[in-house]
């Protein structure tokens, strides 16, 4: 059986009297592929939020390999850099060039060299095909471009895990494909990848779990085959008729 990385335990998290995410149980093991689908305001990114400590759960727990992040005392940058994000805005530094956006946080957090930190910017940089673009600033690239960007940003801290929230949802839909092919690529690498989606191709023919929540909470879980061949729950259902004859 592969290693646990992340287990999220009787996570809560409500905004005032609103409760946004209530009782949310899944595992995280190396080389999974998890999508987590469903509509919108259901708390797919508050969820992912809360794994990356952006927000801070009301209840439950985030164990990293069997320590809990989800309480104070956590170094959140030094967790965020095994356990990263790509954000569906990019967030990258507009004033920075492409190559300084993927060092910049490897020298901050991880001490690195700014030699080391280059090398390693570089090696992603080429990797998503953005190596010719080392100098350009972020307004001078595509939204597709200023994507696999951030995906080398954070592939350059060599995470154990990325968070991906809604990744093309921002994208002109020409530019959707260069992405979802990035991703797909490190997916059969054997990269762990937690996607935030509603790009339902991906979660259906890249993830090896699906997970699907309705009002805040985990409604139906399981291999794409079983979610989306042989979904149990009405709602499931529903929601994935909604994009039967789309794609
Ligand atoms: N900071 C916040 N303060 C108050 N309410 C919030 C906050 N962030 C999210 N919410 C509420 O939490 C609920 C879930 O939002 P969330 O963005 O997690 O849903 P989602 O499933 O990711 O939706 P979408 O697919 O549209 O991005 C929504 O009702 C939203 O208004």
């Amino acid at each position: 059986m592969s290693e646990n990385i992340l287990e999220i335990r009787h996570l809560g998290k409500s905004f005032g009297t609103h409760e946004v995410l209530r009782d949310i149980d899944f595992t995280v093991k190396r080389g999974d592929v998890i999508s987590i689908i469903g509509a919108s305001g259901s708390g797919k990114s508050t969820l992912l939020r809360c794994v990356n400590l952006l927000e801070t759960p009301s209840s439950g727990q985030i164990l990293y390999h069997g320590t809990d992040v989800a309480g104070r005392g956590v170094n959140a940058p030094e967790y965020r850099s095994h356990v990263g994000m790509v954000f569906q805005s990019f967030n990258l530094f507009n004033n920075m060039s492409v190559l300084k956006n993927c060092m910049v946080g490897q020298m901050k957090v991880l001490k690195r060299s700014k030699e080391e930190a280059r090398q390693q910017a570089l090696k992603y940089l080429e990797k998503v095909g953005m190596a010719p673009y080392i100098n350009a600033k972020p307004r001078q690239i595509s939204g597709g471009q200023k994507q696999r960007v951030a995906i080398a940003r954070a592939l350059a801290m060599d995470p154990e895990v990325l968070l991906f929230d809604e990744p093309t949802s921002a994208l002109d839909p020409e530019m959707v494909g260069e992405v979802l092919n990035v991703m797909q690529a490190l997916a059969q690498e054997g990269m762990t990848m937690l996607v935030v989606t509603h790009e339902m191709a991906f979660a259906r023919d890249v993830s090896s779990q699906v997970v699907f929540m309705h009002q805040g909470v985990i409604c139906e879980q399981g291999t794409p085959a079983q979610v989306f061949g042989d979904p149990q729950q009405r709602e499931t259902k529903e929601f994935l008729a909604r994009f039967r004859g789309v794609e």
